[in-house]
């Protein structure tokens, strides 16, 4: 299997559990890594062909900035299976990172992976 990966995708939303976090918009950064098979479009030199990184970018970018989830879980669960089916996805590995969530880590988050490889 091939990898369309989009990385360090920073969207400002509405995230947390606490009602302080409600108030305001957080900075999460996305890592996306997204199953394919990049022959077809090789060969053709197609973009149809292929995942689009830009559709896909706007997409989720789009999603994230319009969710108000309360846990990184949820956020990360709705926004695979928006990816898998808006766009056709048969495999991916997200990485949902909240930067600014703890002082004394740099980074906290989860990784999930969704669909067959
Ligand atoms: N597994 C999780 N743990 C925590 C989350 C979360 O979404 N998933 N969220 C928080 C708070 O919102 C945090 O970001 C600020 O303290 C805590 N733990």
């Amino acid at each position: 299997m091939d990898i369309v990966f989009i990385r360090g995708l920073r969207v400002d939303t509405v995230i947390g559990i606490y009602d302080f976090e409600r108030a305001h918009h957080q900075t999460l950064v996305l890592d996306l890594e997204l199953g394919t098979d990049i022959r077809p479009a090789a060969a053709d030199d197609d973009i149809k062909l292929t995942l689009n990184y830009k559709a896909i970018t706007e997409g989720v970018e789009a999603f994230v900035k319009a969710s108000e989830f309360a846990l990184v879980e949820t956020l990360a669960q709705r926004c695979a299976e928006m990816i898998m089916t808006e766009f056709a996805v048969p495999w991916l590995r997200l990485t949902l990172s909240k930067p600014g969530a703890m002082r004394q880590a740099s980074e906290v988050g989860i990784v999930i992976e969704r669909g067959q490889r």
